[in-house]
């Protein structure tokens, strides 16, 4: 292990001035596959996922590879991948892998060294993990992330419809599940300037109010617009003055505009436009 100097939220908050505030998703789903033309092989998926590198990596602050759709793929969709996040990471993205793992504390520290120990071939800036084994189980992937100047991600109130039941059930108290994991990941950046590396997952797609995210002191992935039905507009009332930390996530939305690099450009720079203007009303 090898210790990066700044913090993630340090680099995350670079990276969201220098090229603007937006995550776009790699996922190969296999219709999109089929909508560029190309075919369900490792070699098309490494031409589909090789394009939006070349589209965006020199783009986007942050590039979001779905693991499933490469692990999809055996050993040869690992090795795209691992060439994804090698050549984003080159040109200057930051990589989140979006690969949710949550698992006891002495496996998660293997999971923590796969996605985010230097010396690992999948090595990025960021992965997201998933509270389920307990927010503590997660501690060595969040000191391992510490350590090298990296971030985890938390799912709290994801995106999906499926979530709202277990996330927004409450405790005796009132505290939704949800709320509970956001309150975890505050004290984890308690002290942090200028913001921690201990970042949640909250859906574009929840109710507004549903998170109190005021002493988080950490940037909210925001997954959902588009395909899954949340908009760009919609995240003021979703997310009210945790606004400023909001790293809109889309994938779906920017990749049915390929193959070609300049519509894949237009199509993330417009949301991108859009939420900047957001944040500027
Ligand atoms: O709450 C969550 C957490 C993660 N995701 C992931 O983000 C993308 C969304 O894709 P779109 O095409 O923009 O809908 C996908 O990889 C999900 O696994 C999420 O949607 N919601």
């Amino acid at each position: 292990m090898t210790t990066v100097q700044a913090g993630f939220g340090r680099r995350l908050g670079d990276a969201v001035v220098e090229r603007g505030p937006l995550c776009v998703g790699i996922d190969p789903h296999p219709a999109l596959l089929h909508a560029w033309g190309l075919d369900e092989t490792p070699a098309s998926l490494e031409r589909f996922a090789m394009t939006v590198v070349e589209a965006l990596a020199g783009e986007v602050a942050v590039l979001k590879p779905q693991s499933a759709f490469f692990e999809a793929y055996g050993s040869r969709g690992i090795a795209v991948l691992e060439r994804v996040v090698a050549e984003s990471r080159r040109a200057g993205a930051l990589v989140l892998h979006d690969a949710k793992r949550g698992d006891i504390g002495s496996t998660m520290t293997a999971y923590a060294n796969a996605y985010l120990d230097e010396h690992s071939p999948l090595a990025a800036d960021a992965m997201t993990v998933s509270p389920y084994l307990g927010f503590g189980s997660l501690a060595p992937a969040l000191g391992i992330a510490e350590q090298t100047g990296r971030g985890v991600f938390v799912l709290a109130r994801t995106s999906n419809p499926e979530g709202a039941g277990l996330q927004r059930s409450a405790s005796p108290e009132g505290r939704s599940v949800a709320q509970s994991i956001v309150d975890a990941a505050a004290e984890n950046n308690a002290d942090a300037e200028p913001m921690g590396h201990v970042g949640v997952v909250a859906g574009a797609t929840i109710r507004s109010g549903e998170l109190d995210l005021s002493t988080l002191n950490g940037p909210i992935l925001a997954p959902g617009l588009g395909a899954q039905g949340g908009t760009v507009q919609g995240l003021r009332a979703v997310f009210g003055p945790a606004l400023p930390n909001v790293l809109p996530a889309a994938a779906r939305e920017v990749l049915r505009h390929g193959p070609d690099v300049d519509e894949l450009r237009r199509a993330a720079r417009g949301l991108r436009e859009d939420f900047a203007a957001l944040l500027a009303r």
